[in-house]
């Protein structure tokens, strides 16, 4: 949801992960005067097509065919130690209520505040386009309330997180998930033991594991 954290989170998942990269919804909002004007006189920022999504599912199309690519476009170094390993961050508040994007995540968290924070924090924002007075109330709670129901009743299945935990407590607990997902994966795509198993050798099967995936397959969130 708006003021949920989102940005605050990915920004720090994206300095601890190895290879990723970030696409943010924001930067694919349509230009003012594209943007309609509803009944109760709000232009109407907060529904799916003010927001270009063919043009942001063309830049995780980019980044699906070629990670690498996308990365050194981005300006993101590939790191050779983890260099199969490559992590797609989306970041936006309406990223469930597209139906191309929807089954395309490997995982789906959903930052959530109460109604008397998300407005709080809402009034100490600048956004390119300041909020006219009502806008809250009006537009941006109600059609919250709308989106979050037809994702539910469609079945769409999220991680909740609660955005009233602390910054340092929300990465902890999102960047844990994801590397036991990164280590699901790999553990999923390693060979099966089908064949009579190997004799193990030395310290086999005892050390600590890391989050490397030996998957090629790029990770998308
Ligand atoms: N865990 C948190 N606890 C308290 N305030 C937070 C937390 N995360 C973000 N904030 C603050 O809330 C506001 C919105 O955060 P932001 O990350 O920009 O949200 P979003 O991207 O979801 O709109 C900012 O002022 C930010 O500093
Ligand atoms: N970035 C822009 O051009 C722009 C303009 C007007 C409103 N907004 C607001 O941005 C919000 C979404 O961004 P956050 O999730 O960062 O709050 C929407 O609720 C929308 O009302 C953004």
């Amino acid at each position: 949801m708006t003021n949920g954290g989102k940005t605050t989170l990915t920004n720090s998942l994206l300095r601890a992960l190895p290879n990723c990269c970030v696409i943010h919804q924001d930067d694919f909002f349509k230009p003012q005067d594209q943007i309609a004007v509803g009944e109760d006189g709000f232009k109407q920022w907060d529904v799916l097509e003010s927001l270009d999504m063919e043009a942001m599912l063309d830049t995780v199309q980019a980044w699906l065919s070629s990670p690498q690519k996308f990365a050194r476009a981005h300006g993101v170094s590939v790191q050779p130690e983890a260099s199969d390993t490559h992590i797609l961050l989306l970041e936006g508040f309406l990223l469930y209520s597209y139906k191309p994007l929807v089954d395309l995540y490997s995982r789906r968290y959903f930052l959530t505040v109460p109604y008397e924070e998300c407005k709080w924090r809402r009034s100490t924002r600048n956004y390119t386009v300041p909020d006219p007075p009502g806008l809250f109330d009006g537009h941006v709670w109600p059609m919250y309330q709308k989106y979050r129901q037809e994702m539910e009743a469609n079945g769409v299945e999220v991680v909740y997180l609660d955005g009233m935990k602390s910054r340092e407590e929300l990465f902890r607990e999102v960047l844990e998930d994801i590397q036991n997902s990164l280590l699901n994966r790999s553990q999923e795509s390693a060979p099966s033991p089908a064949r009579p198993a190997r004799p193990q050798g030395p310290g086999r099967g005892c050390g600590h594991r890391t989050a490397r995936p030996a998957a090629s397959q790029p990770d998308s969130m």
